[in-house]
């Protein structure tokens, strides 16, 4: 008698064109990936697809194949002594026997019964009609759609869902991407089959300026993303964390005004997104590192601004070596150079800010703020540890999406009301009614002021700061609409286009803050519940800044339009609206503007 093991394995799934995970990040995703393919396991067995064996009696086993709705099963008598284990249904799992020489030839002929069965049937499926994909344009060869999208991908893939429909389909290069042009595409994709896109696909920005995805924005889907987004939503992004931090808001933004006061009294205009990027910067300072980060605006700050915008653009980029791996070394573009310059530089900042941080730990005692959470969160036996690499690609994270998504759209609210003084008037209209002008806004005012609501909306829907989403990527094949999905496929939805979808709106491209403001579009929620209007992405992995998003431009904003006058300096007579690409929508030419005081002294004192 002879002892052998025996496994019955799962094909291994193919990597499509994703990056293989590599480390700690890796190790955790399969430990994750694992638990939910044993739910899964159980659930696609009941569906079908998969192979097992059941011990009918002391010397006899029944073997099972099933693929899709087939079930063949057969039975296998074993001239052995008693079995040592119940049943093998695991296919990962094995289950030792003493088998006989005949034993083998009987597992050998059920093996291979079971795989050319799986096989035959598998390519009946293939064949299926329903594996259409989407329709899109053909592409050139090798490199395929990449060279369609030209510097304003949103625009080009706007046009290319006129054409083609709501699901476009683009070989970029050896990967497969689809584009949801539509609010009822985009919930398909976002909400329907949520779960199976709710990963992002590897590529050169969350490599080298996301310290290889160990961060929170690119994070895989697993224990380690759960845990930052908790973290976060508890110390920093959450509605009792927001609230908690009113008093810095408030008192940086007295600090914004007043500046603004003094280049109103020198005659200078004043450069709304290094205003903006200056106090925000600051008020996530002061959450996260328990200090402004920048005493004074000037160099610094100016040059920290420049950071993030670079940040943002290059990892919006479409980097040719993302798509077609074999030449990704060459850097044909330029971009990876590009942001590894550009980490570095962070890495310093980022550094100091820790090292300052931990010889200020005393100074803290008993007043802990978020870096101190995350720092005790180091060595976690409840969760899954937090490395100091995390921590400080975590940092990066919060800085350049809590400062640039928000003070752009600002940016071209402004810049709208600039362009139209009559919604600037009315919007001043229902502050002074409200608040009067002897004091400025307060966070409490916000849900007395539905045109100010409307302002935010409408300048979300036109302008939205991210226009294609953040990617995500399909972790199993799918079905939508009727199209075949393939596994890996990467998903952009185009947030830009809904909004500007003359089938959703009415005179989509007019600036039109009152349209928020019928009884239909007045409950519209930005938050990832209405498909119309998603400029912070939907699903699990919505921008987990959304609610502070919506403080940070509802409160900005209001206290901007109600504390000042708005002009366009001497001597410009037309305002430059051009839009330059990246992961954040950024005005191609700042803003600059004159302002003027409207309120009452006292009012800008505190
Ligand atoms: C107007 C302001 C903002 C806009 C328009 C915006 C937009 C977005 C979008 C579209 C996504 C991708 C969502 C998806 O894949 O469905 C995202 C993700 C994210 N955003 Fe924001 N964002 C804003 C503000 C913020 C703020 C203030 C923070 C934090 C300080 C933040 C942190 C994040 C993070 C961490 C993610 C990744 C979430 C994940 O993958 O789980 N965002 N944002």
């Amino acid at each position: 008698m002879t002892t052998a093991m025996i496994f019955i394995l799962k094909p291994k799934k193919s990597s499509g064109c994703a990056f293989k995970e590599k480390g700690e990040r890796g190790r955790e995703r399969e430990k994750w990936a694992e638990e939910e393919e044993k739910k899964e396991e159980k659930k696609k067995t009941e569906e079908g697809g998969g192979g097992w064996t059941e011990k009918l009696g002391e010397t006899q086993i029944k073997v099972m194949i099933s693929v899709g709705p087939v079930v063949t099963d057969f039975s296998v008598e074993l001239d052995v002594g008693p079995l040592q284990c119940q049943s093998v249904r695991q296919p990962r799992q094995s289950c030792k026997m003493a088998v006989d020489t005949f034993l083998l030839r009987e597992i050998a002929t059920a093996t291979l019964v079971f795989l050319l069965t799986r096989l035959f049937l598998g390519s009946l499926l293939l064949l299926k009609p329903t594996r259409k994909l989407p329709p899109g344009p053909k592409g050139w060869p090798v490199i395929g759609a990449l060279p369609l999208l030209g510097t304003m991908p949103h625009v080009a893939l706007s046009q290319m869902a006129k054409k083609y429909g709501p699901i476009v389909y683009l070989k970029m290069g050896t990967c497969d991407m689809v584009v949801a042009s539509t609010p009822d595409s985009a919930r398909a994709f976002l909400k329907t089959l949520d779960m199976n896109f709710s990963n992002r696909p590897p590529n050169s920005g969350s490599t080298h300026m996301a310290y290889n995805a160990q961060d929170l924005v690119w994070a895989g889907y697993g224990p380690r993303w759960k845990s930052l987004r908790k973290l976060c939503n508890l110390h920093m992004l959450g509605a009792k964390a927001l609230d908690d931090s009113a008093h810095i808001r408030a008192t940086e933004t007295g600090h914004m005004i007043r500046a603004m006061c003094e280049s109103s009294q020198r005659g200078e205009a004043v450069v709304i997104s290094e205003m903006l990027t200056f106090a925000m910067a600051n008020i996530i300072g002061q959450v996260i590192l328990g200090r402004r980060v920048f005493a004074q605006k000037g160099a610094e700050s100016n040059e920290f601004k420049d950071m993030v915008v670079e940040l943002m653009t290059s990892a919006g980029l479409f980097n040719v070596g993302d798509y077609i791996l074999a030449i990704a070394w060459m850097d044909l573009q330029g971009i990876v150079r590009k942001m590894k310059r550009t980490i570095n530089k962070w890495d310093v900042i980022i550094k100091k800010m820790v090292t300052e941080h931990t010889e200020l730990a005393r100074q803290r005692e008993g007043n802990a703020d978020f870096l101190d959470v995350l720092m005790s969160n180091r060595e976690n036996p409840e969760g899954p540890e937090l490395s100091m690499t995390n921590i400080k690609a975590l940092l990066l994270d919060l800085f350049t999406a809590g400062t640039d998504t928000s003070s752009s759209v600002i940016e071209w609210a402004l810049a709208e009301m600039l362009l139209n003084s009559d919604i600037l008037k009315r919007a001043q209209e229902e502050m002074d009614q409200v608040i009067g002008r002897n004091r400025r806004l307060q966070s409490f005012d916000i849900s007395k002021l539905p045109y100010l609501q409307a302002l935010s909306k409408e300048t979300f829907r036109k302008h939205p700061s991210t226009p294609l989403n953040l990617p995500r990527m399909a972790s199993e094949a799918c079905e939508v609409n009727g199209y075949y999905i393939p596994k890996n496929t990467r998903l952009s939805v185009n947030i830009w286009a809904i909004g500007r979808d003359p089938d959703v709106w009415e005179n989509p491209l007019e600036f039109n803050p009152e349209r928020f403001l019928s009884k239909k579009n007045a409950k519209m929620d930005p938050r990832g519940n209405d498909f119309e209007l998603i400029p912070f992405g939907a699903g699990r992995r919505i921008c987990a800044g959304a609610r502070m998003g919506v403080v940070m431009v509802e409160y900005f904003l209001g206290t901007l339009v109600h504390s000042f006058d708005w002009k366009l300096p001497d001597g410009m007579v037309e305002l430059n609206m051009d839009e330059t690409f990246g992961l954040a929508l950024q005005k191609t030419v700042p803003l600059a503007a004159m302002v003027t005081p409207r309120l009452h002294q006292n009012a800008y004192a505190t």
